[in-house]
């Protein structure tokens, strides 16, 4: 059992992307983590190399005295394998004396409870009702999806690789551009196909191939930032439809009537150009549960760092027994779910009888 943290031998928590490793230092038992650093994955052999770049360079040589890794992959007890860079191995190999390792949205779905209203961002819908399960999910160089459920002992999260499920296409449009695309040599059409950095990318290149023109690549970043680039206006639309019904499928998967949480390295750097987008209407365009959908909360992560947040919560839930989320735990009893506005049109399933649509309620 490892000791509280102090400003002599703080804790280390680390966010680990594809692209992005970022690192701080929790010095008080439950404070925020400080001292942050964004290092590129890239740059470094493996994990071991990046932790002892940051403690010395950026942290002033401190030794930690333990560690939560939220990892963007799958993790197993101390092994961890990132999914779209090479570090893997164990967390023995750090040397640290007490280390978490945990999947980075399931970090991100553990930040939650502790971030405040200037935190987020509304994408639509009520105030995210409280103590309820909760879904989080971001676009960054791969889709990472999580939930958050409440349980007697406090908040339980769980983690999955939903950004690996099929891709949410629903137009004409949507289905021309996976058609091209496939056409172009891509083998799979996995929802982080689409939904991601390089998703946006690929998102152009369709569109380009379905209207028959070539589009120098680009990169996420400049896709969304050419405002005026009507290729990569229409680019930004497709993708926010995609996303709208990608959250919807989590939302449905979940029963996330605590609301739907958007995190990752896009969404929270263009949110207007979300809001403005059709996302919400797709998220509510569900033939049968429409108004379930309309009573769940869409909203975006707009904290700095919060998966080290989260990862932080953990380290102290483990070390000393606090609710995984660092915060109260939720009543005893969970309240009631409010009931699903459930609208059937006649014609949405023809085979069954009134009597046995009834039974299903
Ligand atoms: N200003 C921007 N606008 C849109 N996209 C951006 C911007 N800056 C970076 N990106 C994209 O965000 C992605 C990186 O996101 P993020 O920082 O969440 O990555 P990560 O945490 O390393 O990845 P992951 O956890 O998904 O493996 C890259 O694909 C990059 O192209």
């Amino acid at each position: 059992m490892s000791a509280a943290p102090s400003p002599e031998r703080p804790w280390l928590v680390a966010d680990i992307g594809g692209t992005n490793a970022r690192f701080g230092l929790v010095t008080r038992p439950g404070g925020r983590p400080g001292t942050v650093a964004v290092l590129p994955v890239a740059e470094f052999d493996g994990l071991p190399a990046a932790v002892e770049h940051y403690l010395t360079h950026h942290a002033g040589g401190a030794r930690a005295a333990a560690a939560s890794l939220a990892i963007a992959g799958p993790v197993n007890a101390d092994r961890y394998q990132l999914t779209n860079a090479s570090w893997a191995g164990s967390s023995t190999a750090l040397g640290i004396a007490h280390v978490e390792v945990l999947n980075d949205f399931e970090a991100l779905a553990l930040a939650l409870p502790q971030l405040g209203s200037g935190e987020l961002a509304s994408l639509g819908g009520p105030e995210p009702a409280p103590y309820m399960v909760k879904a989080v999910l971001g676009p960054g160089t791969g889709l990472g999806v999580a939930g958050l459920v409440p349980s007697r002992n406090g908040w339980v999260p769980v983690p999955g690789e939903g950004g690996h499920v099929s891709a949410p296409v629903v137009t004409d449009l949507e289905f021309e551009i996976v058609r091209a695309l496939r056409a172009d040599g891509m083998p799979s059409v996995d929802a982080e196909h689409l939904l991601s950095g390089p998703g946006l990318a690929r998102l152009r290149h369709g569109l380009a191939l379905v209207e028959g023109t070539r589009a120098a690549p680009l990169p996420a970043s400049e896709i969304v930032a050419r405002l005026d680039d009507s290729l990569c206006a229409r680019t930004v639309e497709v993708f926010c439809g995609l996303l709208g019904s990608f959250a919807a499928n989590v939302a449905l998967t979940l029963g996330a009537h605590g609301g739907v949480y958007l995190g990752g390295g896009i969404v929270p750097r263009m949110v207007s150009r979300v809001n403005g987008s059709d996302f919400r209407r797709r998220f509510e365009a569900n033939l049968v549960l429409s108004g379930y959908l309309t009573g769940i909360a869409t909203t975006v992560i707009v904290a700095e760092q919060p998966a080290l947040t989260g990862a932080a919560a953990w380290l102290a839930h483990r070390v000393a027994g606090l609710d995984a989320a660092g915060s109260p735990a939720p009543p005893r009893h969970r309240p009631t779910p409010p009931q699903p506005a459930l609208s059937v049109p006649e014609d949405a399933h023809p085979e069954a009888s009134p009597a046995a649509r009834s039974s299903t309620q």
